[in-house]
């Protein structure tokens, strides 16, 4: 039996009168797991009720074995949202020292460097994160979200707009993580993405299509790619395969 990060029963959310999610039991293991699914369908929505900012209607979401969003857990699950979280006119050493004071981080400097070296950023420590690139900011973000070593780190779309060197140096760093012992839990609404992962979540309108490995995907809608497979599974031609 998988050890398990996430689960979520009975999961029901509202949003703007709307239901988006559904009565949704998902469990998530250690490793890199892909949330994939088009845009709007509840992927952030998802995310949000993991970390414990989404209102839920019903059901329960436990990490970690705590309940989503407790005391316990705010040092121990990471959130990258789409939106940036850093202050851009502050240094990105200045950025994570604040955040380490909020997060009540012991050994501010040594956690500093540490996260830093992770995202590869220890030449800009002193830069001003407005004049960095956006895939550095993005790591500045990701840095922050390092702090505390957390057993789990949630990305909401982390690859938007980089290039694909830096998309892929992305993908090796969330790898390098869950190596270490830190669940990653990745959205993307690229469906070339999801071979990168150990384990994927097929999603659509707020519903889990699929969760396997991509490999397992792909042979049981006896497609080639993942793209292939969701759209057969939609069709409804995955269960026959
Ligand atoms: N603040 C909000 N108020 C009301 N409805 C919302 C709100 N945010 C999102 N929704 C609705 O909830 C549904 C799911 O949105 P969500 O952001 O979870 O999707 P997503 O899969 O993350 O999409 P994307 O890939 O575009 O970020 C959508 O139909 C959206 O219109």
């Amino acid at each position: 039996m998988m050890k398990s990060i996430v689960e979520t029963r009975g999961l029901t959310v509202v949003r703007g009168h709307h239901p988006v999610l559904t009565d949704l039991d998902v469990s998530i293991g250690p490793g890199v797991t892909g949330l994939l699914g088009p845009s709007g369908c509840g992927k952030s929505t998802l995310l949000r009720s993991i970390v414990g900012v989404q209102r839920i209607e019903g059901g329960s979401v436990t990490v970690l074995a705590e309940p989503a969003g407790s005391a316990p857990l705010r040092r121990r699950v990471g959130y990258v949202t789409q939106a940036a979280s850093v202050y851009d006119d502050l240094t990105v050493a200045e950025n994570l020292r604040f955040f380490a004071r909020v997060l009540g981080v012991p050994d501010i400097a040594t956690e500093a460097a540490r996260v830093l070296e992770a995202v590869d950023l220890g030449r800009q420590r002193d830069a001003v994160v407005g004049e960095l690139s956006g895939g550095q900011r993005s790591r500045v973000s990701l840095a922050v979200a390092l702090l505390g070593t957390p057993g789990l780190l949630v990305l909401d779309e982390p690859t938007v707009g980089l290039d694909p060197v830096l998309r892929r140096d992305l993908w090796a760093l969330f790898h390098r993580l869950a190596d270490d012992g830190t669940a990653v839990l990745v959205s993307s609404h690229v469906m070339d993405e999801a071979e990168r992962c150990d384990r994927l979540l097929l999603m659509r309108e707020g519903q889990i299509l699929a969760d396997d490995t991509p490999a397992a995907i792909k042979a049981g809608a006896g497609a080639d790619d993942i793209e292939t497979a969701f759209l057969m599974l939609v069709e409804g031609d995955g269960a026959v395969a």
